[in-house]
């Protein structure tokens, strides 16, 4: 046994509750020593802070030592990278998700998941305990931590607890959830130990979706009332709601449901989705035929998945589908989804979110109409947003569109300014956000009951109780593909409509995404919302003088904050002229931003 393990034993023996009257002398024992670089900070570290934060950076050094020099950062959606890069990260983590914890004075949780990226990646993201994205100041705190060397641990971490005035005394509670991913077992348990270390309460619900992590630290938090925070509560919670509606409309109008098949076929990516999607499936098989693909048989988002679907605009592979069949693929850790189908002339129709966004606002509306209740609804997209689901939204259905930077947080915070707010990114990742307002005003519609106007009013009561249990089956806290899916095949249902029939809504402008792989992605620095670039100098007149000869043109490009790559996206009249324009901006960015490799000239298939 080396010194260094020594050390880290006796410092581990040293934070633990029951032999705290020793600290002293175990804290003697570790500067004699000579524990590391901390030895010297160790003797200025009194009181239990010093002590835990000490113990966590010997138990850093010797089991979770960072053994790669790059530099991470908490991106779009947390961390992620080759997952042998993450040991120390997703140690450090568990530590932050413990203080975090304190801060809050509530659980939080930790999700393990790289979601669409490639089975070799992994990552991990921190849940705020409503069950939202970590705090976006605290990204800031995770990316130091996480990239700081092994002997300044004890040292930054006492400085966020001083800078945060964290009572480190006080009861912490952390929540864990991981993917399929063959790493993510190995990952968790590092997450686990730090948390451990800062002596949280861990409770770990092993492989789950990331949304069902969002939705049990959010129901623990909110003492049961969003709903029983275990796996079993999840599932009955959404199908019980899901059950529900279809007894509301079946009751209104009787089994009749129009050009709707309760029917559909599901590409899980060989991911989390899997498993889900199957206990779903059992307890609602006498409402919905669910036939599933890819659940796990395969390797994880390879040639499948919503991602793939979505960029390449193709069938994923190893799925049976016959004409017209309604078809979903969820990501790798199922919260996201979009909807295709394949036409009479084998021709790929995909429905994307900002189809779910434009079916889901144009329900909701149809409901507050025959309610006569006002309210401030509104869709926020981002820039990848069709401009024709924009333009929909916007003159037809008569709604808000707000448009905002790429990433589920800013999303989310932009849908909380509505009393309905619903986010989708193009990608389909998104859900609605009802205000508590919302909720008291659609309750007291449901209890109606004036007697002049009782049965006049019961139409009223019925869009009433149909939106109370619509929000019973939105998973409120974050894009989450089972409660999306249930959504849509609810209102599809409703609405007595097919897959072609919601597609006749409006038609999309063609568009084309692509990625360019350059030196420094950040060399590329954006503008508003995105949809303009000021770095490098001039670039961005060179694209709109290129956009400004293409009909519909628009285009732009971002750095991604999930892969190392730029982004292009570029939408025009035909699907040629998209593809033509994609590849020219995909050039510039190329020539002008420290392109490496080849010059991006063909099209992906
Ligand atoms: C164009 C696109 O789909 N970008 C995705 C992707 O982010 P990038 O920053 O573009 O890599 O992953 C994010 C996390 O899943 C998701 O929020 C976002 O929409
Ligand atoms: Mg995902």
């Amino acid at each position: 046994m080396d010194l260094t393990t020594v050390c880290a034993l006796i410092c581990a023996a040293n934070f633990s509750y029951w032999l705290s009257p020793l600290t002293p002398v175990l804290s003697s024992a570790c500067s004699l020593l000579g524990c590391g670089t901390s030895a010297t900070s160790a003797f200025n570290m009194s009181g239990t802070a010093g002590t835990l934060a000490l113990a966590a950076e010997a138990k850093g050094k010797s089991d979770f030592p960072r053994q790669y020099d790059i530099n991470i950062e908490y991106g779009t959606a947390g961390f992620r990278s080759k997952a042998e890069h993450l040991d120390h990260i997703l140690y450090r983590m568990g530590l932050l998700a413990a203080l975090r914890s304190r801060v809050k004075g509530a659980t939080v949780g930790v999700m393990i998941t790289a979601s669409h990226n490639p089975v070799a990646d992994n990552g991990v993201k921190i849940i705020d305990p409503q069950g939202e994205m970590l705090e976006i100041r605290w990204e800031t705190i995770a990316s130091d931590l996480a990239n700081i060397k092994d002997d300044e641990l004890s040292s930054a971490l006492l400085q966020i607890i001083k800078d945060e005035s964290i009572d480190v005394t006080k009861p912490a509670s952390v929540f864990f959830g991981r993917d399929t991913r063959p790493s993510s077992e190995h990952l968790s348990n590092a997450a686990v130990e730090g948390s451990k270390v800062f002596q949280a309460e861990v409770k770990d619900f092993g492989i789950v979706t990331t949304p069902m992590v969002h939705y049990f630290v959010a129901a623990h938090n909110s003492n049961n009332e969003y709903g029983d925070p275990t796996i079993d509560g999840y599932f009955e919670k959404l199908a019980n709601a899901f059950r529900s509606f279809r007894e509301e409309v079946v009751s209104e109008r009787g089994p009749e449901s129009g050009n709707y098949e309760p029917k559909i076929v599901a590409d899980m990516a060989n991911g989390v989705g899997g498993p889900m999607l199957k206990k779903m499936s059992e307890l609602i098989k006498d409402l919905l035929t669910i036939e599933l693909f890819n659940t796990g048989e395969g390797e994880l988002n390879h040639e499948s998945g919503a991602d793939y679907v979505k960029v390449r605009q193709t069938l994923p592979k190893r799925v049976r589908i016959k004409a017209k069949d309604r078809c979903v693929s969820f990501d790798g850790d199922a919260d996201r989804i979009v909807y295709y189908y394949q036409d009479q002339s084998v021709k790929f129709r995909l429905l994307d979110g900002d189809r779910i966004a434009s079916l889901v606002a144009g329900y909701l509306k149809s409901l507050l109409d025959i309610m006569n209740i006002e309210l401030n609804v509104g869709v926020v997209q981002t820039a990848y947003a069709n401009g024709a689901s924009t333009k929909y939204i916007k003159e037809v259905l008569k709604l808000k569109v707000a448009c905002v930077p790429t990433g589920v947080k800013y999303l989310h915070h932009k849908a909380q300014e509505f009393d309905i707010g619903i986010y989708f990114e193009a990608n389909g990742h998104g859900t609605v956000l009802f205000s508590k307002k919302t909720k008291v005003l659609v309750k007291a519609a449901r209890e109606d009951k004036s007697s002049v106007f009782y049965r006049l009013a019961g139409g009223k009561r019925s869009a009433a109780r149909k939106m109370l249990t619509f929000i019973d089956m939105v998973n409120e806290t974050t894009g989450d593909s089972i409660s999306d899916l249930l959504i849509v095949e609810t209102i599809l249902h409703a609405r007595g409509w097919s897959v072609e029939d919601w597609e006749n809504c409006y038609t999309d402008l063609p568009n084309r995404q692509l990625k360019v792989t350059v030196q420094d992605r950040n060399v590329i620095k954006v503008i508003d919302a995105e949809c303009n670039i000021s770095e490098p100098e001039g670039l961005q007149d060179d694209f709109d003088r290129l956009i400004s000869m293409f009909a519909e043109g628009r285009a732009f490009v971002r750095p991604s904050g999930t892969e190392d790559v730029v982004r292009v996206y570029a939408e025009s009249n035909t699907q040629a002229n998209a593809d033509k324009l994609a590849v020219h901006i995909a050039k510039l960015v190329h020539q002008k931003a420290g392109g490496i490799g080849d010059a991006p000239t063909w099209i992906m298939k």
